[in-house]
């Protein structure tokens, strides 16, 4: 229990150094349109960027773009996290943005999900430090004001896929190549319950019980017939795709959009209120044999 407390300040001291509030507790309300402060030549383009994620934000749109840039293949380590957090808070926390594009660019990939060697042979307090921020990650995605639209150009196992299932609408690209879902049963590890409920959500009990049981990784066209994903596209007109699906999803008011979004996923609240108890080391060892 020290040792959760600990990780939760040290995750918490991380997030501050970027001077980034935290925790917020409850969800804000953003204004309807993007404003930009009175008297000054607007600035079409805003970009920040570190050495895992790249976020450019066109204010005249409202709409961020963040890429996935963390070779090989955007594993979600303990620094991508505390990133990601990072700059969804800096966009939420800026009144120009109103929608938020994720996507990588990684070819052939959109994220592999959690990485395996934040799972192996750490201490105590950095398998919780690593959990909190695996928490922190989806709370702040899925509880997001923004509108978030997920371009998947590439596959997406496990904690790859529930990124994209926190978003409000997932655009796959097509490529036989590519797979997405919750292979964690395959690996011999059990998908949290956030991540089973996340799942659900998108696709029903039943797909969704045979597609954790056996650990399935989808190809693309099993993906839309299941409704894993909302849209299939040709690589060339993903960027097209996602800026039109986010025009439609803006046009409508904020206040009344945002607090829907937070009527459907009110059981988040839940895991942030009792962030569930850390895997054990014991656990992680067994678990990857390390
Ligand atoms: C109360 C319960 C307690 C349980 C406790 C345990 C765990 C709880 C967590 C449960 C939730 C877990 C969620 C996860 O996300 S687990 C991670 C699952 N991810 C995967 O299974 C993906 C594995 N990777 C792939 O399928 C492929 O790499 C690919 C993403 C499809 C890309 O394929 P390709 O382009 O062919 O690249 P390579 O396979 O050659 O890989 C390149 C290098 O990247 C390394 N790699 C791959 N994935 C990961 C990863 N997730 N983490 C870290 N590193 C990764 C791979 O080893 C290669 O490295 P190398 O070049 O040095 O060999």
């Amino acid at each position: 229990m020290a040792a959760v407390a600990a990780a939760a300040g040290t995750f918490a001291r991380r997030m501050a150094r970027s001077g980034v509030l935290f925790p917020r507790s409850s969800p804000q309300v953003w204004p309807q349109a993007a404003r930009q402060p009175p008297g000054l030549l607007p600035a079409q383009r805003r970009a920040f960027s570190n050495n895992k994620i790249l976020v450019e934000l066109d204010t005249s749109s409202g709409v961020a773009t963040m890429k996935f840039k963390s070779p090989p293949v955007n594993s979600l380590s303990l620094d991508f996290l505390t990133e990601f957090c990072i700059s969804l808070e800096k966009l939420e926390n800026d009144r120009a943005c109103r929608g938020l594009i994720i996507t990588s660019a990684i070819p052939r990939v959109f994220s592999s999900g959690l990485d395996i060697t934040e799972m192996c042979g750490k201490s105590t307090e950095h398998y919780a430090e690593f959990w909190r921020a695996v928490q922190e990650m989806w709370i702040r995605l899925y509880g997001s004001n923004l509108v978030t639209v997920a371009a998947i150009n590439g596959s997406s196992p496990a904690g790859g896929c529930l990124i994209a299932l926190s978003c409000d609408y997932r655009i796959m690209v097509e490529n036989p190549k590519y797979v997405i879902g919750l292979n964690e049963a395959q690996l011999g590890i059990v998908a949290p319950f956030w991540f089973k409920d996340t799942f659900v959500n998108a696709v029903g009990h039943r797909a969704a019980e045979r597609s954790l049981q056996l650990g399935l990784l989808h190809s693309v066209p099993e993906a839309h017939r299941m409704g894993l994903v909302d849209e299939v596209v040709p690589e060339e007109k993903l960027q097209e795709k996602a800026v039109a699906v986010m025009a439609q999803w803006l046009a409508l008011p904020d206040h009344a959009r945002q607090l829907t979004k937070s009527m459907m996923r009110k059981t988040f609240r839940t895991l942030s209120s009792s962030h569930p108890k850390t895997p054990s080391r014991s656990h992680f060892q067994r678990t990857w044999r390390c």
